[in-house]
C-alpha cells in the first residue's frame, strides 16, 4: 500500500475537558508538519453538507458558458483577482477558477448564478477562517510558542481569500493541472470532490491526497516554514488532471498582512544555536512577485519557480 498522510480527529478542541485527546492530536499534527507539511481533519465542525452544497454550486457555476462566467471577471483594484478568471491558453495550469476575500471585502465579485452561491461562497469564507484561527492556534502550541504568539502576529483577517477550482480533464498528451508549488501564506485548507488528483511530495516521491468524506486537507504554508526554520514544512504539491472527468475543489488560504516582515524566530535560531535558513522579507513583495509569474506565466511549468527558495541562506 501507498503511503498517506496523516489523519487527525479534531473533536477533543470542541469539547471540554478532554485534554488527553488534545495532547494526542498535537503530537499527531506536530509529526506530520515536520514530516510532510501536510495532514486531513475529521470532526473539524465545519457542516459537511455545507462542503458538498459548495462543490455542486462551483460545479453549476463552471457548467456555463464563458459569456455568463466572464460577467463576474476580475474587479481591477483587487490584490489577486477576485471573481471569475480562466488560466490563460498558454499556461501551463488547466484550469478555472473563482477567487474570493471575507464576505466583507469590497473587491468580491460574485456570480448572479447559481443564486445561493454567493450566500454559500460566504458561508464557508467564514467557517474556514474561524478554524484557521483553531488550526493556527494549535500549530502555535507544537512550535511551542509563547501563548497567542502567532493569533497577535496574524491579527488580521481580511488578507485571507478562497478559490474555487475548476480542472479540466486530462488530454492525450499533457495531464498538468496545477503546477507543483508551495503555499506562500500560514496554512491552506482543500477540500475536493471524489475524483482525485491533489499529489505532495516527500523525500522525491508523489503521494497522492485520496479524498475523504468529510475531511479537510490541511497544509503549512512558507510563512510558518520559515518562522519556524524549516521546523515544519511548507510541502511541494501539484495537481494532476485525471482522464475523461472534470475535478473541482477549494482552496482556502488563512493569510498574513502583507505590511508583516517574515524571518526564522529567535527561538528557532539563536535560541537554540542554529543559523537562520533564511533571510527576512516582506511578505507582500514575497506575494507579488508570485502573482506576476501566475499572471505572465512561463510557457514551461518547471520555469514556473518563484518560490520561498529565493530568501533561502545556504550556508
Ligand atoms: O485543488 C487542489 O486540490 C489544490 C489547490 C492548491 O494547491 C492551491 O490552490 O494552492
Ligand atoms: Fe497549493
Amino acid at each position: 500500500m501507498s503511503e498517506s498522510i496523516p489523519t487527525v480527529d479534531l473533536s477533543p478542541f470542541f469539547g471540554e475537558g478532554d485534554e488527553d485527546g488534545k495532547k494526542k492530536a498535537k503530537e499527531v499534527i506536530s509529526q506530520a508538519c515536520s514530516q510532510y507539511g501536510f495532514f486531513q481533519i475529521q470532526n473539524h465542525g465545519v457542516s459537511p453538507e455545507l462542503l458538498s452544497r459548495a462543490l455542486e454550486l462551483s460545479k453549476t457555476f463552471f457548467g456555463f458558458s464563458d459569456d455568463v462566467k466572464l460577467k463576474s471577471s476580475p474587479g481591477s483594484a483587487a490584490p489577486l483577482p477576485t471573481g471569475y478568471s480562466k488560466r490563460p491558453e498558454h499556461a501551463p495550469d488547466k484550469s478555472e477558477y473563482m477567487l474570493m476575500f471575507p464576505p466583507e471585502s469590497g473587491f468580491n465579485v460574485y456570480p448572479e448564478n447559481p443564486p445561493e452561491f454567493k450566500e454559500v461562497l460566504e458561508d464557508v469564507f467564514t467557517h474556514l477562517a474561524n478554524l484557521g484561527s483553531l488550526i493556527e492556534s494549535i500549530i502555535n502550541e507544537c512550535l511551542g510558542l509563547p501563548p497567542n504568539f502567532l493569533k497577535e502576529y496574524n491579527h488580521d483577517r481580511s488578507w485571507d481569500f478562497m478559490v474555487a477550482h475548476h480542472y479540466f480533464p486530462a488530454t492525450e498528451t499533457e495531464n498538468n493541472g496545477l503546477s507543483e508549488h508551495e503555499d506562500p501564506n500560514c496554512v491552506t485548507f482543500v477540500f475536493q470532490d471524489q475524483v482525485g488528483g491533489l499529489k505532495v511530495r516527500k523525500n522525491g516521491e508523489w503521494i497522492p491526497i485520496t479524498p475523504a468524506q468529510d475531511t479537510l486537507v490541511v497544509n503549512i504554508g512558507d510563512v510558518i516554514q520559515v518562522l519556524s526554520n524549516k521546523k515544519f514544512k511548507s510541502a511541494t504539491h501539484k495537481v494532476v488532471r485525471p482522464e475523461g472527468k472534470s475535478r473541482y475543489s477549494y482552496a482556502f488560504f488563512y493569510n498574513l498582512q502583507g505590511y508583516k516582515w517574515v524571518e526564522p524566530l529567535s527561538k528557532f535560531t539563536e535560541e537554540i544555536r542554529e543559523a537562520p535558513k533564511y533571510r527576512g522579507f516582506l511578505y507582500q513583495e514575497y506575494q507579488a512577485s508570485r502573482m506576476r509569474n501566475k499572471s505572465h506565466p512561463p510557457a514551461k511549468p518547471e520555469d514556473n519557480n518563484i518560490n520561498i527558495t529565493h530568501y533561502a541562506i545556504n550556508s
